[in-house]
C-alpha cells in the first residue's frame, strides 16, 4: 500500500534557506525563517546554517539563479547537511530539480509543517485531515520517489535499460491510482468523523449552553489559558502547534451560568492553505462559538503581525466578525515601560494577563460575562410537583441555584438561556436579576 514517505525521519543536519525579492520584504523574510527554525527544531532537526538570499527575479527551475542555487548547494556541502530546508513554497519541479542538484532531501515550510501536524495529531479526525492533506501534497510529487528506479536501471547498462525505465513509470502509475483511491476513501472516513461530531455538537446547542473559541497565533497560550480557567490538563508546551484537536472544557462563570470553552489549533503565517482547509472542521468550533478570546504573546516582538495572521484565517473561516475579547497574554514577562505603552496603544480594549501566574483572570472573566449578558438570565419558577418533567430541564439545561418546596410546588432559582426561559414562562415567578 501506498505510504507517505516521512522525510524528515530520516535526516539531522539542516540548512534552511529563505528567499526574498525586494528589499522591503527583508525584515519579514527574516522573521520567517526564525520561526522555521523554531518549526524544524520542532521536529527534531538539527538547524546548521540559515542563508537568507535576495532573488532579483523568480527563476523557475530554482526560485534563485543557477549560480546561487549552487552557491547553496556548496555551502549544504560544506556544512555536511543531509537536507535543504526552503522556506518559500517549492512546486514539485523545483523541489525535484533541487534534489537532483544537491543530492540530498530538499524540502519545503509546508512539508515541515505537515510532518509536524502528522506526528501531533491525535484523534481521529486530525489523523485523518493530515493523512490527507500529506497525500494531496504528495501526489504530484511522487514521480521523484520512483525516479531512481529509472536511474539505476539505465546506469547497469544493457538492454534493460529500456524495460526498467518502464518498471519506474508503471510503479508511478500504480501508486498514483493506489494514492487516488486512498484520498477517496480518507474523503469518506473523514465525512463519517464530521457527522458524528456534528451530532455530539447538535446534543450540545440542545442544551443551549454558551460557548466561546480560545484562537491564536501557535505558542501564544492559550491550552495554558484553558487549563487556569478550567483547572484541567490540557497538553501544554513549548513548542509549535503543541494543540493540534480541539479539547473542550465546561466552566462556571461566577454568575452559575455554564460555558464551553474550547482550545484551538494554533495559526501560523504561510500555514499551508490545504492545512486550512484540512483543519476547517476543527476550527469550526470557532465559527459556531458565541465569542472568541483571542490570545496574544505580548512578550513576542511580533505579536501585531501575529494579531493579523490571526484575523486573517479567521475571515477566511467565516469568523471575522465574531465579537472577541482580546487578551495580551504572559504580562509578566513584560518590563514595565516602553513595551507596555506601545502594546496598549496597539491593542485598546485588550485584556492584560497571565496564563501561567493566573494575572488578570478575574477580569478576563468578568469580560466573558459581559460577552453573555443577554444570553443568560437568573429567574425564579413556581413548579407544580406533577410537572418534574420541567424541574428536570431546568436541571440539565440551566443551572439550578437553590430548591424549595411550598405545599404542592417545587420553587426552583436557576439560571437560565432565554430559550429555556421562554419554555418555562407559564412557570416564571420572578425575575431575579
Ligand atoms: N511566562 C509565561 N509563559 C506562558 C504564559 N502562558 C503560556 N506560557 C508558556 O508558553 C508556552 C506555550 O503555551 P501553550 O499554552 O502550549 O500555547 P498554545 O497557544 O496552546 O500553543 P499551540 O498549542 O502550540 O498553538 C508554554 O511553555 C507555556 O508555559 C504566561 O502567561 N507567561
Ligand atoms: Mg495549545
Amino acid at each position: 500500500m501506498f505510504e507517505v514517505r516521512e522525510k524528515p525521519d530520516q535526516v539531522e543536519r539542516a540548512l534552511l534557506v529563505g528567499f526574498y525579492f525586494k528589499s522591503d520584504e527583508e525584515a519579514e523574510a527574516r522573521a520567517l525563517l526564525l520561526e522555521l527554525e523554531e518549526l524544524v527544531d520542532t521536529l527534531g532537526i538539527g538547524v546548521v546554517g540559515m542563508e537568507l538570499i535576495r532573488v532579483r527575479a523568480q527563476h523557475k527551475a530554482f526560485i534563485c539563479g543557477t549560480g546561487k542555487s549552487d552557491e547553496v548547494v556548496e555551502l549544504a556541502r560544506e556544512k555536511n547537511c543531509d537536507c535543504l530546508i526552503v522556506d518559500n513554497g517549492l512546486s514539485p519541479s523545483q523541489q525535484r530539480n533541487w534534489e537532483g542538484k544537491a543530492g540530498i532531501t530538499v524540502i519545503d515550510r509546508e512539508e515541515v509543517i505537515l510532518d509536524i501536524f502528522a506526528k501531533r495529531a491525535s484523534t481521529k479526525e486530525a489523523q485523518l485531515q493530515v493523512q490527507l492533506a500529506r497525500m494531496e501534497y504528495a501526489l504530484p510529487r511522487m514521480a521523484k520517489m520512483w525516479g531512481h528506479l529509472d536511474r539505476e536501471g539505465g546506469g547497469g547498462g544493457g538492454g534493460g535499460g529500456g524495460a526498467s525505465r518502464g518498471m519506474g513509470e508503471q510503479q508511478i502509475e500504480i501508486d498514483r491510482r493506489l494514492a487516488r483511491n486512498k484520498i477517496t476513501q480518507i474523503k469518506k472516513d473523514l465525512e463519517i468523523v464530521r457527522r458524528q461530531r456534528a451530532t455530539r455538537r447538535k446534543d450540545r446547542d440542545r442544551y443551549d449552553v454558551a460557548s466561546s473559541a480560545i484562537v491564536g497565533y501557535t505558542n501564544a497560550g492559550k491550552s495554558t489559558l484553558l487549563n487556569k480557567l478550567s483547572g484541567s490538563e490540557v497538553y501544554e508546551a513549548d513548542q509549535l502547534f503543541a494543540t493540534l484537536d480541539p479539547t473542550t472544557r465546561r466552566i462556571e462563570l461566577p454568575g452559575g451560568q455554564p460555558l464551553l470553552l474550547t482550545d484551538t489549533v494554533g495559526f501560523v503565517r504561510n500555514l499551508p492553505h490545504r492545512l486550512v482547509e484540512a483543519f476547517k472542521s476543527t476550527l469550526e468550533e470557532a465559527v459556531l462559538a458565541d465569542f472568541l478570546i483571542h490570545v496574544l504573546d505580548a512578550s513576542d516582538p511580533a505579536v501585531e503581525v501575529f494579531y493579523r495572521t490571526t484575523l486573517g484565517v479567521l475571515e477566511e473561516l467565516g469568523a471575522g466578525d465574531k465579537p472577541a475579547l482580546t487578551v495580551l497574554n504572559k504580562v509578566d514577562r513584560l518590563g514595565v515601560g516602553a513595551e507596555l505603552t506601545r502594546l496598549r496603544e496597539s491593542f485598546p480594549d485588550a485584556i492584560e494577563i497571565s496564563a501561567r501566574t493566573g494575572f488578570g483572570m478575574e477580569e478576563l472573566i468578568k469580560a466573558a460575562e459581559g460577552q453573555l449578558a443577554d444570553r443568560v438570565r437568573r429567574r425564579i419558577y413556581r413548579v407544580p410537583q406533577s410537572r418534574g418533567d420541567m424541574v428536570n430541564l431546568l436541571h440539565n439545561e440551566g443551572k439550578v441555584i437553590n430548591t424549595d418546596f411550598e405545599g404542592n410546588d417545587v420553587i426552583v432559582t436557576a439560571v437560565v438561556s432565554p430559550t429555556l426561559d421562554g419554555r418555562l414562562k407559564e412557570f416564571l415567578e420572578e425575575k431575579a436579576g
